[in-house]
């Protein structure tokens, strides 16, 4: 059971994750590739780095645009591994 944010520890993080906006309990970005197979890469790359912390985002790919929505959903809202993977995910942009 990881420890769920509070409302200051999510503003805080959010402060340095200018590229995501929170919904309710989910942290979501939309990252614009520059085309289908470039977002589909994006994809795999976010894959490899999600298995390995075992922590998922839920992703929606519409043509070149991809949406990750990122949320503990064991524990029923935010925590640090959400935080955690926005980060990692913001590191691997193209
Ligand atoms: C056993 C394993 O740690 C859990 O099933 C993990 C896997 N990936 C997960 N990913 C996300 N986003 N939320 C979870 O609660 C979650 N649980």
């Amino acid at each position: 059971m990881a420890h769920l944010l509070n409302e200051s520890e999510i503003n805080q993080a959010l402060a340095d994750l200018p590229s995501w906006t929170r919904e309710g309990d989910s942290l979501t970005r939309t990252v614009d590739c520059p085309d289908f197979p470039a977002a589909i890469a994006f994809v795999v790359r976010v894959a490899d780095v999600a298995e390995a912390a075992d922590h998922h985002p839920d992703i929606d790919i519409r043509w070149r645009k991809v949406t990750f929505t990122l949320s503990t959903h064991s524990d029923g809202g935010l925590t640090g591994k959400d935080t955690q993977l926005a980060h990692q995910i913001d590191d691997l942009e193209p």
